[in-house]
């Protein structure tokens, strides 16, 4: 299983500062929706250009025009982008267009969507790499909230797939054991004391 570090922060500079502490430890970069909103494209080749052996995941969370901002994220440097999977059938097919065209991967994000097994096999036959089970940091935020609904998704879908919903060091045995590709982390990384020790735990505990 891989591991992914989210970057949750709003400035180049602080992604550059916590790219570089857990670099060695991390296989997938991602730049978080904030700081691509906040930093524009520049952002993502300033991390490519940093950690050109690192796949690099540009959160853009695009919900329309599938196949242009695709194009322009892939053009500045990513080497993977999400598109939402309450998005029409159209534009994940034109990110995956896009995708193709430069060699790179498109990453259906199913934060929101209701019935997320049948949506992570419909966006797998129109070309997603694969889907992410995620539970935003705002659905995080209520009462009673756990993995399990994420984890159970994945394991009926039958497709490759991430997890992403505050995944930590007590519960990322569990993303492995549920057969996840990839495991999201943010905030238990970039909001720990040592990012790159809390990036060597974590890589540890699923080695
Ligand atoms: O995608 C994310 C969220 O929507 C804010 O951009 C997070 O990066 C993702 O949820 C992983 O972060 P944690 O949940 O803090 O691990």
């Amino acid at each position: 299983m891989k591991l992914q570090v989210a970057m949750d922060v709003l400035t180049t500079e602080a992604a550059l500062t916590l790219a570089g502490q857990v670099a060695e430890f991390v296989d997938i970069i991602e730049l978080g929706t904030p700081l691509v909103k906040s930093e524009g494209l520049a952002a993502i080749t300033a991390v490519k250009e940093a950690h050109p052996d690192k796949i690099v995941f540009a959160d853009l969370k695009t919900m329309d025009a599938g196949e242009l901002e695709a194009d322009i994220a892939f053009k500045a440097g990513a080497d993977l982008v999400t598109i939402l999977g309450a998005a029409d059938d159209s534009t994940i097919a034109g990110a995956v267009k896009a995708a193709t065209a430069h060699n790179k991967g498109v990453v259906v994000d199913l934060i929101g969507v209701a019935d997320k097994v049948t949506r992570a096999k419909e966006v797998r036959a129109l070309g997603a790499k694969f889907v992410e089970m995620h539970a935003g940091l705002d659905e995080q935020a209520q009462p009673g909230y756990d993995l399990n609904g994420l984890l159970s998704s994945g394991e009926q879908a039958r497709v490759p797939f991430s997890v992403a919903g505050g995944v930590n060091l007590k519960t990322i045995g569990d993303v492995q054991r549920a057969g996840a590709d990839v495991a999201v982390v943010g905030g238990s990384i970039y909001s720990a004391d040592d990012p790159g020790l809390a990036a060597k735990q974590l890589r540890a505990a699923i080695a």
